[in-house]
């Protein structure tokens, strides 16, 4: 029996950058946690310790702050491109490097009814999140990019069934044909080239998520993330897989009657734990194969 080093990478997790443009009076702000990893010729590091490959990963964080001065004008997407053909075309050693990012938003604060220049309030919503993975040089160089968004906290009071399930000797779950339907859905899309109008697409998708969820009329969570899928598929060509996560956020009536009073789906106990955690790809049928494209670093994104 032979005991061998198997798969492994590096990289400096979680680099909290702000990018602030200033070049005029109204300045902007760019708010990214970007995770480094390096894939390549690093066995020596685990075997024997010979770090001579090893490009030390405060280096990889100070070259994701250099990199930063492009957020200015460049998208998540664009700047974790860059960042990643940088480590795999300039440092030998390198075969293949893997960029997380999420991408925090700010709105401007409003200040006697008008915009202000510089003050900004932290969105409570959704974090947008891209993925880059480049390897290979030259002609050879490939790209696989992600987007994505997470913590989008979604609700609707009506508009969603649960009825006709399989049931066993230990179901005592009641059908439903009107109940709540609430989720933090985490979504993630594969892109099948990367000539794509990145910050377009972002709003896009995420209106044809939102939009999806508030008119299909669900029959379960699965169908609406299904129905979500297939709409961004049927709306952007550049896209070729998206992935679904979503906790049922159980909303449970309460039961008044206990008190002499009627609940006609008005009162609700909001639970945390268990949830129910439905999950879906949906894809195009003739998709290129996803490559190391949902190979996480930091299982961030
Ligand atoms: O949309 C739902 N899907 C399920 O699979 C499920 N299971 C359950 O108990 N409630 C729900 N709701």
């Amino acid at each position: 029996m032979a005991i061998i080093l198997g798969d492994h990478q590096y990289g400096k997790a979680e680099n909290r950058i702000v990018r602030i443009v200033r070049d005029a009076p109204r300045h902007e702000i760019r708010d990214v946690n970007v995770s480094t990893a390096l894939r390549g010729d690093f066995a020596a590091a685990h075997l024997v310790g010979d770090q001579a490959n090893v490009l030390p990963t405060d280096t990889q964080k100070q070259t994701a702050y250099a990199f930063a001065k492009r957020l200015g004008r460049d998208s998540i997407e664009e700047y974790g491109l860059a960042l990643a053909r940088h480590f795999v075309d300039e440092v030998s050693p390198v075969t293949g490097a893997r960029i997380e990012i999420e991408d925090f938003a700010w709105t401007r604060a409003v200040v006697d009814g008008v915009e202000h220049d510089h003050t900004w309030v932290r969105n409570g919503q959704e974090v947008r999140t891209a993925s880059v993975t480049v390897e290979g040089r030259g002609d050879a160089q490939r790209a696989w990019v992600t987007g994505g968004l997470k913590d989008l906290v979604i609700l609707k009071s009506t508009g969603s069934e649960f009825r006709g399930f399989y049931e066993d000797e230990f179901t005592i779950l009641e059908p439903t044909t009107d109940r709540v339907m609430a989720t933090s859905l985490t979504a993630r899309w594969r892109f099948g080239t990367t000539q794509v109008a990145w910050d377009e697409l972002y709003a896009g998708v995420r209106s044809i998520l939102v939009d999806r969820f508030a008119l299909v009329h669900s029959l379960a969570l699965q169908q609406t993330l299904y129905e979500m899928g297939r709409a961004v598929l049927e709306a952007h060509e550049a896209i070729v897989e998206i992935r679904l996560s979503a906790p049922n956020k159980h909303h449970f009536l309460y039961d008044l009657g206990r008190f002499g009073l009627t609940n006609h789906g008005e009162v609700y106990h909001a639970d945390d734990r268990p949830y129910g955690l439905i999950q879906a790809s949906v894809t195009r049928d003739d998709a290129p194969d996803p490559g190391p494209a949902w190979h996480q670093y930091t299982g961030l994104v």
